[in-house]
């Protein structure tokens, strides 16, 4: 886990210089001895009968984003993995991109709690896991996410960026419109993964788990 949130702090030092701000901006809001809600989850698809496979057509894990800053996935042998690319104009509809299982490879996807920070400057990646589509892919899947989420108490307090003006980036920034929550809410970090976990929270009377989302 302390590997992961070093990597993390390498890859937000990134982020705060493309956005001209102090290089310890993020890091400093992400101490790994304050208490925060970043976790490390060891995932595990079960195998499918290889004979039923292309008759199952189940999600491993549904279209989802996730809640917090920025998620390392480890995937490991078994593919299956999918991101949404944005949309454009000329091609409006949803295109699925496969993510190649690279051995060593990290596949960094950014939250929704960082995509609401930034006001839409960096965008939250939409993914999912396919149903198996090979007799390869029907084994059992083995990955590992680590989640990265700021310390609890930390004021998400959106960022203002240069491009700030006109009609275009103002929409950009309707985190009400995307997440529900008004741009100016001012919540801390813990209340925003409160806040996006609402649902599942009351539904389960559980503690609220990422998978909680991925499974919906
Ligand atoms: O298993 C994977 O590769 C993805 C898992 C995932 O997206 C998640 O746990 O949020
Ligand atoms: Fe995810």
């Amino acid at each position: 886990m302390k590997s992961c949130h070093a990597l993390g702090a390498k890859l937000l030092e990134s982020f705060a210089l493309d956005m001209g701000l102090a290089t310890d901006f993020f890091t400093s809001k992400h101490n790994y001895d304050q208490q925060q809600s970043s976790v490390l989850r060891l995932l595990y698809y079960p195998s499918i009968n290889s004979n039923e496979f292309s008759s199952n057509t189940n999600m491993r894990a549904g279209s989802h984003s996730d809640y917090g800053t920025c998620t390392f996935l480890f995937q490991k042998d078994i593919g299956g993995l999918q991101i949404l690319l944005p949309s454009t104009l000329s091609d409006p509809g949803p295109t699925w991109l496969d993510v190649p299982v690279i051995e060593d490879g990290i596949l960094v996807n950014v939250g929704d709690l960082f995509d609401f920070w930034t006001g839409g400057k960096f965008k939250s990646t939409q993914h999912r896991v396919v149903a198996p589509r090979t007799a390869a892919e029907a084994q059992g899947r083995f990955s590992i996410a680590y989640f990265l989420h700021p310390a609890d108490s930390e004021r998400l307090v959106q960022i203002p960026l240069e491009s700030d003006t006109g009609l275009d980036a103002k929409d950009e920034r309707s985190a009400l419109r995307r997440f529900g929550i008004p741009a100016d809410a001012e919540l801390t970090a813990k209340e925003w993964l409160l806040r996006r976990l609402g649902p599942t929270y009351s539904e389960r009377k559980a503690a609220p788990t990422q998978m909680g989302d991925v499974v919906a």
